[in-house]
């Protein structure tokens, strides 16, 4: 079905569109098809207009960029301010109608998380509802995989007209700060936003802490709906700017944690690996076992129960599904016991989260805490000592191992955390690794496999290698 150029370009702020009709739309020269239009998008490596002679050879239509191409391409350019702005609501318009209801998290931890509780509590307040994120885009019927934690605005909106196609009117999205500073999400008004904390994370993408900070801001200060709900963690130290960017655009403000006034968390009891939380909800007792390990997961489920509420989830049934919640893949996971230890897996690849996720499972080692983890190849190349910092203090016996190197040389990688840790073991073969903290375990110890959760690949070079810390596990267990 073709579209009017002027319709997909409304709001733009282009001097002049032809008045043309397009199949579609792509920013993909490799991609594109016959009379779609080209958006030139301003990569982080390139700028798609030098790709124009590509893109016109494979039939697109018109160029739509943010600035004149050097060469003429044969056919017609506009001219828009915010390209990918553009481009995210083009994206928009040719996949509508998308769901009704929608929330988006940002922060540096919990976003899966987050995403997956929202679904769990609509689902059972019999919501037809999905999820997208880093595990993908996840329906009662199944996970359905995507490559990036956000996707880009083309597939996302393709994902979103199928979910309401396939009768979906409830969608949950993590919001990375890549996307928000790539305009991926620009296509959609947000009935409710959150933030959950802030600490270090792709330093190798955004200059600084500011820079970073002020992506994640943009789901505040840019994309709520008129008249929708900021929730927020008034727990981490960072949510100050969230907050006032929730005033200033007149949302309704949700904020929980212990000094939650949507949820006010009193007292949180280990009851073996769940939690009794204690609190209040607008003021009135409330109380439920929270079936996950870890007081992060506490937050995690109240900024969830705050999305769900905010979006017609009924308060009484949403506080009774976080009786029933399920860990996303991955995240602080109990995969075995083995001789009295407890195996965990985490996808804890940050300091915060790996110091987070120790911190978590020290009450439940009456022997030793014991941690096997690598860090990603072309990542944060600063994050390798401080996360070896975190091994050093917080857990007693370390394997340093490879996490996806990609290009970079593993044992390099390894060299840089190891510097941090002098006691760890190096085991470069994450297999052999994890045996080997499995073999150690005595009765009452707990082991944390982090980095990798619900990933079932190791990067090696550009080869993706099947590669699962579950199966591991599992697989060793079985051997011995
Ligand atoms: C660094 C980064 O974020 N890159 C993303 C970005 O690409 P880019 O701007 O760098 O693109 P580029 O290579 O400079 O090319 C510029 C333009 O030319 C076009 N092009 C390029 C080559 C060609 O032959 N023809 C052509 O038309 C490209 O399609 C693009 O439109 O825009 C692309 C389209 O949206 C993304 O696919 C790509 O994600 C890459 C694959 C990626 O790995 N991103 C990661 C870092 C990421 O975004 N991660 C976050 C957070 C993860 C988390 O914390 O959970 C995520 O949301 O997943
Ligand atoms: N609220 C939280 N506070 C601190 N750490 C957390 C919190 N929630 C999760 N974590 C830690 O961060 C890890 C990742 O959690 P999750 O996948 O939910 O976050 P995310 O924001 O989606 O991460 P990513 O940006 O990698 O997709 C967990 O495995 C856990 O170690
Ligand atoms: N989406 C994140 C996840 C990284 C997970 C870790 N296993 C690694 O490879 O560093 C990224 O691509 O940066
Ligand atoms: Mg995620």
């Amino acid at each position: 079905m073709p579209f009017a150029l002027t319709e997909l370009l409304k709001g733009a702020g282009a001097p002049t569109v032809p008045a043309i009709e397009v199949e579609g739309i792509n920013s993909d020269s490799r991609a594109i098809g016959r009379g779609e239009a080209f958006f030139a998008l301003p990569g982080t490596r390139v700028h798609g207009d030098g790709f124009a002679a590509q893109a016109v050879g494979r039939g697109a239509s018109v160029m739509i960029s943010d600035r004149q191409p050097e060469a003429d391409p044969g056919i017609p350019v506009v001219l828009v301010e915010d390209v990918r702005a553009a481009y995210a609501q083009a994206a928009a318009r040719q996949f509508a109608p998308q769901p009704d209801v929608s929330v988006a998290v940002t922060g540096t931890n919990g976003k899966s998380s987050i995403v997956s509780f929202v679904r769990q509590i609509w689902d059972a307040c019999g919501i037809a509802a999905a999820s997208l994120g880093t595990v993908g885009v996840e329906t009662r019927a199944g996970i359905r995989p995507r490559e990036l934690t956000t996707s880009d605005a083309l597939s996302l909106h393709r994902d979103l007209g199928e979910l309401r196609a396939e009768g979906i009117g409830h969608i949950a999205m993590e919001a990375s700060s890549q996307g928000l500073d790539q305009r991926r999400v620009d296509g959609i008004r947000f009935n409710a936003v959150a933030f959950t904390n802030l600490s270090r994370d792709h330093l190798d993408y955004h200059r600084d802490m500011d820079t970073y900070r002020d992506a994640k801001l943009r789901l505040f200060t840019d994309l709520i709906a008129e008249g929708g709900a900021a929730v927020v963690n008034a727990d981490d130290p960072e949510h100050m700017p969230f907050l006032f960017a929730a005033l200033d655009r007149g949302a309704t403000l949700m904020t929980v944690g212990k000094e939650g006034a949507f949820l006010e968390l009193t007292e949180i009891r280990n009851e073996g690996y769940s939690q009794r939380v204690i609190g209040r909800m607008v003021g009135e007792p409330v109380s439920f076992l929270l079936p996950l390990t870890g007081a992060f997961q506490v937050n995690n489920a109240a900024v969830a129960l705050a999305l769900a509420v905010a979006t017609g989830a009924p308060a009484d049934k949403a506080v009774k599904a976080l009786e029933q919640l399920q860990g996303a893949k991955g995240r602080l996971e109990l995969v075995a016991e083995h001789n009295g230890a407890a195996i965990f897996v985490d996808y804890s690849h940050k300091p915060v989260a790996l110091e987070t996720a120790l911190e978590s499972l020290r009450p439940y080692a009456g022997g030793k805490l014991r941690l096997v983890f690598g860090c990603g190849g072309d990542r944060d190349k600063g994050k390798r000592p401080i996360m070896g910092d975190v091994a050093e203090r917080l857990a007693d016996d370390v394997i340093v191992t490879d996490d996806n190197p990609r290009t970079e040389d593993a044992a390099t990688i390894r060299a840089e955390i190891l510097a941090a840790v002098p006691k760890a073991l190096e085991v470069g073969d994450r297999r052999k690794a994890i045996e080997t903290g499995i073999a150690r375990l005595e009765p009452g110890d707990v082991l944390l496999i982090a980095g990798k959760g619900h990933e079932d690949y190791q990067i090696i070079g550009t080869t993706k290698h099947h590669f699962s810390d579950h199966e591991v596990v599992l697989e060793t267990l079985k051997g011995l």
